[in-house]
């Protein structure tokens, strides 16, 4: 990990240095606002800034956000300064590190800040079987085009080959091409030089040359305009790029993964996408199976984002029941993961303290028809998938039923020292764990339906009631922008844009901490 310090902490470098260091993280130090930017511009790989609140740690975090940066800012201020605590939360600091330093606190702010939580839960044979190929393919320098609809985990997917190639000591970096408007794409993909536009005060390197001998993520490739696409084909291609406004080339070895929920190969045949850069990023195609074709993974899938949302909140791990659990498997994802990691997210901040019962699954849109309750044969979890004469929804449903047997007994005895116990399922790994298949306790009768109670809004825009719910939300999160674009599902660039444009339309926002005692 890489830490950059920022002012003088008090007198408290030294301490926090050290502390930081023991932990495994490298040290860099920048005197001033202007430069540590200079340091994140340079394209140095930082994972997160430790910011004096005696300077001016919002105009900091303002340029970081204005120059797409994307790093987490803590900081770091006497423990009674409550007042320059509060402005630097409001100006966008993650968290805040009273000095003198305490290791502990360090730690687990340096975790929680930089866990991006990258693992990847799975035990559906289907599933198993992409990673499987993923690993065998991730060790060439081969680009790979990861396919699958929207929120399936084509980018966690995407780390994961990442993490198995040889490159895993090196760079990871991901571009959303769709995030970034097309001016401004180039520059940040292949840098540039200082007045190579107006607004270029300084040189910056673009995510080519910060990835290098590293893996590059182009997510969202499909959104590139046909321009830029060339200029890609040829940094590919020529492995080395121009920077904008540079005299000369710069070589790069940077393996490319590039994600896309669209039909590329319709996208070329209707013009909007180069065939030969289409064919240079479609070495390898990884398509991942939407969430409807692989319902063993919902249970633990389920249970994995419980648990990371009990943690975040700060709630007591509860157990989640078999009827919740039939509700969930009788959903229709179209949303895939991400849907599920929001419908989790809100069960676990609604749910009763004895556990997350189906009155908690708040869904949208069309639930598919419960499985009916089906006398199973009984059987051990196949390492593939084997033929069976129930669906895959109702065979997954069986399976996790008999799981949730203890998750029933130990509701009612549940007590927030004691987690339940975890169905077995894999982390990132080819386990084929196996559950036991019974089906006799499974009532999908109870499964319950989901009213969609719109009538109420009937007269008011769209746009009216989503940016009512947008508010609501960020108030119910005390304004924290990540927790709320979270449960909204939607990106926290979609939320930062839409809360610029109430602001731009007179309307009083919630600020971060907000509302909080
Ligand atoms: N197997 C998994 N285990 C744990 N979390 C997962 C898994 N798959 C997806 N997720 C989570 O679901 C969310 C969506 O995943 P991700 O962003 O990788 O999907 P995507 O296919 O790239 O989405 P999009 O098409 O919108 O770009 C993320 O929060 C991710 O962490």
């Amino acid at each position: 990990m890489q830490v950059l310090i920022v002012g003088g902490l008090g007198g408290q470098i030294g301490a926090a240095s050290k502390i930081a260091m023991a932990r495994g993280a490298s040290v860099q130090l920048a005197e001033s606002v202007t430069t540590a930017l200079n340091i994140l511009r340079a394209g140095n790989r930082i994972d997160v800034v430790m910011a004096d609140i005696t300077l001016d740690v919002a105009a900091l975090i303002d340029a970081i956000s204005q120059e797409r940066i994307n790093v987490p800012v803590v900081a770091c201020g006497v423990g009674n300064d409550v007042n320059g605590a509060v402005n630097a939360i409001k100006a966008g600091a993650q968290e805040f590190i009273p000095l003198p330093p305490e290791a502990d606190l360090i730690a687990a702010i340096f975790e929680a800040v930089t866990e991006e939580s990258h693992a990847l839960i799975h035990r559906d044979p289907k599933m198993a079987e992409t990673l499987r190929l993923a690993t065998q393919v991730a060790k060439s320098s081969a680009s790979i085009l990861i396919t699958g609809e929207s929120g399936t985990g084509k980018e966690i997917i995407s780390r994961f080959v990442h993490r198995k190639s040889n490159r895993a000591d090196k760079p990871f970096v991901a571009v959303n091409c769709a995030a970034i408007p097309d001016n401004l794409l180039e520059s940040e993909l292949f840098g540039h030089e200082k007045g190579a536009f107006t607004g270029a005060q300084a040189r910056r390197i673009g995510k080519f040359e910060e990835a290098n001998n590293g893996t590059l993520l182009l997510d969202e490739i499909s959104e590139m305009d046909v321009r830029l696409q060339a200029k890609l084909l040829r940094a590919i291609q020529e492995k080395e790029i121009d920077r904008l406004g540079g005299k000369s080339p710069v070589k790069i070895d940077v393996r490319i993964l590039a994600t896309s929920n669209r039909n590329l190969e319709a996208e070329v045949n209707a013009g909007n996408f180069r065939e030969d850069l289409y064919f240079r990023l479609n070495v390898v195609n990884l398509d991942i199976p939407s969430l409807r074709e692989r319902p063993d993974d919902i249970p633990v899938l389920a249970e994995f984002f419980v648990k990371k949302y009990s943690e975040a909140n700060d709630m007591p791990l509860r157990p989640i029941s078999p009827l919740a659990i039939q509700r969930l498997l009788s959903h229709h994802w179209r949303g895939n993961v991400r849907e599920l990691e929001n419908t989790l997210h809100r069960a676990v901040l609604v749910a009763g303290p004895d556990e997350i019962g189906p009155e908690a699954i708040l869904l949208t849109g069309s639930t598919a028809s419960a499985p009916a309750p089906s006398p199973a044969p009984a059987a051990t979890e196949p390492a593939s998938p084997a033929p069976s004469t129930t669906s895959p929804s109702s065979r997954a449903s069986s399976a996790y039923a008999n799981a949730n047997a203890a998750y029933g007994a130990a509701s009612s005895a549940y007590k927030p020292s004691a987690p339940p116990v975890p169905a077995q399922h894999s982390v990132e790994s080819d386990d084929t764990s196996s559950a036991d298949d019974n089906t006799d306790n499974v009532d999908a009768q109870n499964t319950v339906e989901n009213g969609s109670g719109t009538s109420s809004l009937v007269g008011r825009t769209v746009a009216a009631v989503e940016r009512d719910l947008i508010i609501d939300t960020l108030k119910h999160c005390f304004g924290n922008r990540t927790h709320a674009a979270n449960i909204l599902g939607i990106s926290i660039r979609t939320l930062r844009n839409k809360l610029r444009q109430y602001t731009d339309d007179g309307l009083a926002v919630p600020a971060p901490g907000d509302g909080h005692d």
